[in-house]
């Protein structure tokens, strides 16, 4: 650690133990910090407090956030208050190394839901595998760490081997490596682990896997917008993220929510992508749309956000997955590899890389 980050940690330290509770306790010493974060000037703080506290908490929040920002060496400060139970408190978490442990990835990209069950894994799987058919060197982190699905959707079997070093070895599949929680803890363990938890958990598995050069790493968050999701956010070199919605969801303020936190913490939103768009009849491949059409597009529209497009509700597309061979492996020009190859293409315009066909490497 630089003499640099140790100033800034302890001048975070002097303003969380001049912060005033509302009733009159210093914070520093209230035990109710749950996770504190501090990496290159990115401060992610988060406060405990029971749910009836939270109009009382609101203005010390603010005040923090402003206090923080103005220290020298800050670039950006982000608190939050959070309901979970505290792990035991800490004043300061020190960042644990300087070196990057992303150094051989090119661009890390999230992608994110408001909410569970939109697609948002499957989605994750195909658009790699989208980027792998354009030419790129491309991987997936899996950090849903509720739900990790990347192992059945890969059709991943066993347990990582180590590298140099410790550090786990990806596994591949497809032309992609790929790294999921599901395939170091069982899903029993992970359900019970709370935020403060889960934020640590994600930054070792960040730190402790020895990529391979890639031109594109997306990591499948956590479901939501907690603790977990902005500890990801605001902990990795993000050069954007991609939030996945179904029709009905676009318009609720989980998305919202979803795009307001990357958006506070600097990550550009590249875009949005419609998931189960329309439905596409397994008899006579005829198109229903649902949910009516164009919504989403305007719908982005309004959020100020990108339309990067829309996937059909298919049969075809759910049985691959579940089979562990997804649509855009089985098939990558087909209609649906098509249509993911597009939505991969206009990210990655967004993104302001190389045309892939042009430039078939982006590192
Ligand atoms: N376009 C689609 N057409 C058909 N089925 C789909 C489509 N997208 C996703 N599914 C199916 O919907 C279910 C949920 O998808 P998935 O696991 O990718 O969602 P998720 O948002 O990652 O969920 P979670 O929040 O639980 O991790 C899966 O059974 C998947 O196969």
């Amino acid at each position: 650690m630089s003499q640099g980050d140790r100033d800034l940690d302890d001048d975070i330290s002097g303003v969380l133990v001049e912060m005033l509770l509302p009733d009159g306790k210093p914070l520093g010493t209230s035990g109710r910090i749950a996770g504190l974060n501090q990496s290159g000037g990115r401060v992610s703080l988060s406060i405990q407090i029971s749910p009836d506290e939270a109009t009382a908490f609101a203005p010390l929040r603010d005040r923090l956030e402003a206090r923080l920002r103005a220290l020298e060496g800050v670039t950006s400060a982000f608190v939050v208050l959070t309901a979970e139970r505290a792990a035991p408190p800490k004043l300061v978490e020190k960042t644990p190394s300087k070196t990057d442990p992303l150094e051989n990835v090119g661009h890390v990209i999230a992608v994110a839901s408001g909410k569970g069950g939109v697609g948002k894994s499957t989605t994750t799987v195909n658009l790699a595998l989208a980027l792998v058919a354009l030419g790129l060197r491309v991987g997936i982190l899996d950090a849903d760490i509720y739900g990790p699905s990347l192992p059945t959707l890969l059709g991943l079997h066993g347990k990582p081997g180590m590298g140099e070093g410790r550090k786990l070895r990806p596994m591949r599949a497809y032309g992609l490596q790929a790294m999921s929680m599901g395939l170091l803890v069982e899903p029993e363990t992970a359900m019970v682990w709370r935020g403060p938890m889960v934020m640590s958990a994600i930054t070792q598995m960040m730190a402790d896997v020895e990529w391979g050069a890639l031109d594109v790493l997306l990591v499948d968050m956590p479901p939501g917008t907690g603790d977990a999701q902005l500890a990801l956010a605001q902990g990795t070199r993000l050069a954007g993220a991609v939030i996945v919605s179904t029709p009905q969801d676009l318009s609720l303020i989980d998305v919202r929510r979803g795009i307001a936190m990357f958006r506070k913490v600097d990550v550009p939103i590249l875009g949005v992508i419609e998931n189960m768009a329309q439905f596409i009849c397994p008899d006579c491949g005829s198109s229903h749309a649902i949910f009516g059409e164009g919504g989403a597009k305007t719908e982005a529209g309004r959020l100020g956000v990108p339309f990067l497009g829309a996937v059909p509700l298919t049969m075809a597309l759910r049985a691959a997955s579940d089979a562990g061979q997804p649509i855009v492996a089985r098939d990558p020009d087909g209609p649906l590899g098509q249509i993911y190859k597009d939505i991969a293409q206009t990210m990655l315009d967004g993104l302001g890389a190389e045309k892939p066909g042009l430039s078939p490497r982006m590192m």
